[in-house]
C-alpha cells in the first residue's frame, strides 16, 4: 500500500482497494479509483443518461434535469464535501457517475411499470440494475463482461439491496458487495456521502425545474422553511431581486445558498461524527448508522423539503397524466418482447430464446431499461403503431 498524506485514515485508499474481479494490471499514472471513473465515463450506458427522465420527460423540455445532469450535479456536491472530509474524491466522483445508470426510461413510472411487468421473475430495481450495467451489460473489453470496476465503486453503486438479494449476491460472490447488506452494515464514507449529495442535489435541482416548468411557484415555496430562509436571505442581501423581472436569479441565489448551507452542514455533522467514532480505517466506518450526515435540524428540515416535492411537484396532475402514458409505453413494449424476442436487438433476442421464461423476461428488462426516452417511444410507435408520447 501506498498511502497518501491528502487522505484520511478512515478513508478508502485506492492503494488498498479490495481489487476487481477480473485482475489487471494497474494504470501507470491513474489511481483505481480514477480508472474506475474513467471506466465510467467512457460506458454507453452513461452516453444515454442524457436522455434519460430524471422528473420530467426528456422531450418536454431541454433545460430541465436529465440522468446525466443530475449525476453531475451530485458529483460535483460529492466531491467537494470528500476534499472537505480528506476521503477519496475520485472514488465519490465514481460512484455519483454510476448510481443512476441502471435507471429505465421515464424514471418512476418506467420503474415502477417494468417492475410490474417482472413481478414473476425476481421484479426490477434500479439500483441492482446499475450494479448489473457495470458487471455485465456493458460490452466493451476483449475479456470480460462489464466495466470491471473496484469492490469500492461496485458497493457505492449498489445503494439500496433487499436480503434477498443480498443473499444471491452473496452466493454468486461470496464476501462481495451484497455482504454489508446482511451484516445491516454502512458501506465507506465516499458511498454514504454519495447517498446525501444524491439527496441534496434532487432536492435542490427539482425546485427549479418545478419551477421553471411552472408546475410549483415561488409563493408556493414559502411552506418549506429551508428555502424561506435562504430566499429572505437573498432578498434581504440584494434588494432588487424582489423585482418581478429578477425572480430568477432570486430563485437561483435562494437555491446557491440553501445548497452552500446543506454543504457546510454536512461536512461540520460528519466532522464531528468522524470525531466521536474516532476510525482508525476504512473499515471502521461500516457501523451499523451512517457516519456521514445532516445535522438534526438540517435533517429535519431537508424531510420537510422532500415531502413538499413530492406532494407538489412528484404527484403534481401534470407529472401523473405523462406517467400514466410513459407506464403504458413500458407495459406495451415488455409485451411485444415478450411475444416477439426478435423484435430486440441481436444481443438481447439471442439471449431470450436461450432460457427458461425467467431469462427471456430478464434479457427483455434489460433491453428495456437500457432504451433512452425517445428511443423507447420510437420503438413503441414501430410496434404498436400508436405514438403515446410526445
Ligand atoms: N416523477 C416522479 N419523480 C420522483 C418520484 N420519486 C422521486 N422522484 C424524483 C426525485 C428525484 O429527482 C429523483 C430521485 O429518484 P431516484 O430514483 O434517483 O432516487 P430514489 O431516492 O427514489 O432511489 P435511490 O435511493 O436513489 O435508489 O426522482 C416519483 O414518484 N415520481
Amino acid at each position: 500500500m501506498n498511502p497518501r498524506s491528502d487522505l484520511a485514515a478512515y478513508a478508502c485508499h485506492p492503494a488498498a482497494s479490495r481489487g476487481r474481479r477480473h485482475p489487471e494490471t494497474p494504470a501507470p499514472t491513474r489511481s483505481e479509483y480514477q480508472r474506475d471513473r474513467d471506466r465510467i465515463v467512457h460506458s454507453t450506458a452513461f452516453r444515454r443518461l442524457v436522455y434519460k427522465t430524471q422528473v420530467f420527460l426528456n422531450h418536454e423540455g431541454d433545460l430541465f434535469r436529465t440522468r446525466l445532469t443530475h449525476s453531475l450535479e451530485v458529483a460535483q456536491l460529492g466531491r467537494s464535501i470528500a476534499r472537505s472530509l480528506r476521503i477519496d474524491e475520485d472514488l465519490v466522483e465514481a460512484i455519483s457517475l454510476a448510481h443512476d445508470l441502471g435507471h429505465t426510461p421515464f424514471g418512476h413510472a418506467g420503474q415502477d411499470a417494468l417492475h410490474e411487468c417482472m413481478a414473476d421473475h425476481g421484479g426490477f430495481e434500479h439500483n441492482l440494475q446499475s450494479l448489473r450495467v457495470v458487471d455485465r451489460l456493458e460490452e466493451r473489453y476483449p475479456h470480460f463482461d462489464g466495466l470491471n470496476l473496484t469492490f469500492e465503486t461496485r458497493e457505492g453503486i449498489l445503494k439500496h439491496c433487499s436480503k434477498v438479494h443480498a443473499q444471491q449476491i452473496e452466493e454468486a460472490e461470496p464476501g462481495g458487495v451484497g455482504g454489508r447488506f446482511l451484516r445491516r452494515e454502512q458501506p465507506s464514507l465516499e458511498a454514504q456521502l454519495c447517498n446525501l449529495a444524491d439527496e441534496i442535489a434532487y432536492n435542490a435541482h427539482d425546485i427549479d425545474d418545478g419551477v421553471r416548468s411552472g408546475l410549483i411557484t415561488l409563493d408556493q415555496l414559502r411552506e418549506v422553511p429551508l428555502f424561506d430562509e435562504y430566499r429572505h436571505a437573498a432578498q434581504a442581501a440584494h434588494p432588487h431581486l424582489n423585482e418581478v423581472a429578477m425572480h430568477r436569479r432570486l430563485l437561483y441565489e435562494a437555491i446557491r445558498l440553501m445548497l452552500s448551507a446543506q454543504v457546510y452542514d454536512v461536512i461540520d455533522a460528519t466532522s464531528a461524527a468522524l470525531a466521536r467514532a474516532a476510525p482508525a480505517s476504512a473499515d471502521a466506518v461500516r457501523l451499523s448508522a451512517p457516519l456521514v450526515c445532516f445535522s438534526e435540524p438540517m435533517r429535519e428540515q431537508s424531510v420537510v423539503l422532500k415531502r413538499f416535492l413530492f406532494k407538489n411537484l412528484y404527484r403534481h396532475a401534470q407529472v401523473m397524466e405523462t406517467t400514466g402514458r410513459a407506464k403504458q409505453v413500458v407495459r406495451d413494449l415488455f409485451t411485444a418482447y415478450l411475444q416477439s424476442p426478435h423484435e430486440m436487438k441481436p444481443a438481447f433476442a439471442q439471449q431470450a430464446s436461450a432460457g427458461d421464461m425467467a431469462v427471456k423476461a430478464r434479457a427483455i428488462a434489460d433491453f428495456i431499461a437500457g432504451m433512452t426516452d425517445r428511443f423507447a417511444v420510437r420503438e413503441h410507435q414501430r410496434l404498436t403503431g400508436l405514438r403515446l408520447l410526445d
